[in-house]
């Protein structure tokens, strides 16, 4: 199957006046195209230092990333970064933010405006492209930076946390729509979650990270019965909870019968 991402040996060391931390050690892994990845793991496992390297915002100290057969040399618009925070522009309308990453990588095009409207009427924005972001809510804001990456169109999506600093009702909404909108683009996308319920739900295969050295403790394929449903539906079936209490033993959590 054709790889969207690949990693080899990716090894992080930071070195600091007081230390050198082993972030991550021997990073072995690769996402087919089309497939949605959750990296979870404790605080200090190296998730974020993981995806800044998949995005080419820094440099590993050693081992190699190639993103669709390129090798990632520095940042690229083929692929996508969603963090916790919108950071939508308040003086522009939703429209004008919505083209933003177009626009700074010169590639903005009436085609790709268009393109761009198009993603916010899929989102349920198009009413809104006039508005500006202080007039939205958190979780409008956050599809309105959805649609700035989708717009990119990025062979790779990189979420850092999105719907951490959502309500839990409009985190349960936008995990249904990013989850569907990936699906019908056949997206691959990799999340950082500390939410194990979020991680099964979304994902096809799930990483579970350790800390010092920050390297890969386990993998979970998620059964197809979850994969098949929308999240909020996944989390009611018994594969749900089988696989939670599974993770959650992994975490060093104690189950409750
Ligand atoms: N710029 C830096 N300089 C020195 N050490 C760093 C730097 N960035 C991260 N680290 C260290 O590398 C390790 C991994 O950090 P990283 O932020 O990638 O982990 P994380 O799993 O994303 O953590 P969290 O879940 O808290 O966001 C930690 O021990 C951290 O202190």
């Amino acid at each position: 199957m054709e790889k969207a991402v690949r990693l080899e040996n990716v090894t992080q060391v930071y070195v600091t006046e007081e230390r050198a931390t082993l972030a991550l050690q021997g990073i072995t892994f690769d996402v087919p195209k089309g497939e949605f990845v959750s990296l979870i793991g404790p605080s200090g496992c190296g998730k974020t230092t993981l995806l800044s390297i998949i995005a080419g915002l820094i440099p590993s100290t050693s081992g190699q990333v190639t993103v669709a057969d390129h090798l990632v040399q520095g940042p690229s618009s083929k692929v996508g970064y969603m963090l916790q925070q919108d950071y939508l522009f308040p003086w522009r309308t939703i429209a004008d933010n919505a083209c933003m990453g177009l626009e700074i990588a010169g590639e903005l095009t009436e085609e790709k405006r268009q393109g761009a409207l198009h993603l916010l009427e899929e989102m349920g924005l198009l009413a809104f492209r006039d508005y500006y972001p202080a007039q939205l809510s958190g979780g409008m804001r956050q599809r309105v930076a959805l649609v700035r990456t989708l717009a990119m169109e990025p062979e790779l999506l990189l979420l850092d946390e999105p719907f951490s600093a959502l309500d839990y009702q409009t985190k349960l909404q936008l995990e249904d729509l990013v989850v569907e909108t990936l699906r019908a683009k056949g997206k691959t996308a990799i999340l950082v979650t500390h939410d194990i319920s979020e991680a099964i739900a979304m994902s096809d295969r799930i990483l579970v990270l350790a800390p010092n050295p920050g390297r890969i403790r386990q993998s979970f394929e998620i059964p197809e019965a979850i994969r098949a449903a929308v999240p909020f539906e996944a989390r009611e079936l018994p594969e749900f909870h089988l696989l939670f209490r599974q993770i959650w033993q992994e975490f060093g959590g104690t189950p409750h019968e």
